[in-house]
């Protein structure tokens, strides 16, 4: 499928989709690659990887990729997830609250397309995903009902990729496997949750 045309503004973010809160943004580098690497090799060492399995259609899959998360004021939180953090909220104004982690280890590692559970997540808030690691590509596409057509975009080493609450209702996100030979990537999701919500309702640990 062919991929739209994004609109590119002069300072080096890409426009994917517009809406009211911001629609869905690209910046190709947030941070340079060598703080993105020392990042990578970090997290990937140190991080609380965990393998786990969520209900769909009433059987029990494997997530196809390791997940950890924190609360951004747990005392546990690694070093550079604080320091990304950091480079987020100096170009994003938004009281991020939890960080999810995810580990693709290699090609064979997705995400399905999905939107964000909307029901854990504050209104208006964006989600920020901050890419480590080998290239991959996320796949954006419009709901039924929405305009605009099926965008790929290569998340690079320290690149964000901003989405909005609203974007959630209108897009789908993913990233597909592939067969290349890709080495493994990891990507941090900052949220703003609602209060008492549970991010990884639903997912449970490997057996
Ligand atoms: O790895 C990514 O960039 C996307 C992850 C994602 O969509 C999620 O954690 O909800
Ligand atoms: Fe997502």
């Amino acid at each position: 499928m062919p991929a739209s045309q994004p609109a590119l503004f002069a300072t080096g973010d890409v426009l994917l989709f517009e809406d009211a809160e911001g629609g869905i943004r690209y910046r190709p580098s947030l941070v340079d690659a060598a703080t993105a690497a020392r990042w990578f090799e970090s997290l990937h060492r140190e991080a609380g990887w965990r393998a786990l399995q969520r209900e769909m259609y009433e059987r029990t899959v494997d997530v196809p990729r390791l997940i950890a998360s924190y609360g951004l004021d747990s005392p546990q939180l690694p070093v550079p997830v604080v320091e990304a953090l950091a480079a987020v909220r100096a170009v994003v104004d938004a009281p991020f609250d939890s960080v999810g982690l995810n580990l693709y280890r290699d090609g064979r590692d997705s995400v399905a397309p999905h939107n964000d559970t909307l029901h854990a997540l504050a209104p208006g808030q964006p989600i920020a995903l901050l890419s480590l690691g080998d290239v991959r590509d996320m796949v954006i596409t419009p709901k039924p009902g929405t305009r605009g057509r099926r965008i790929r975009v290569p998340l690079e080493p320290g690149s964000l990729l901003l989405m909005s609450h609203a974007s959630q209702s209108t897009h789908d996100h993913g990233v597909p496997k592939t067969r290349d030979a890709v080495g493994p990537r990891i990507s941090l999701a900052f949220r703003v949750r609602l209060p008492g919500s549970d991010l990884l309702r639903g997912y449970r640990p490997a057996s």
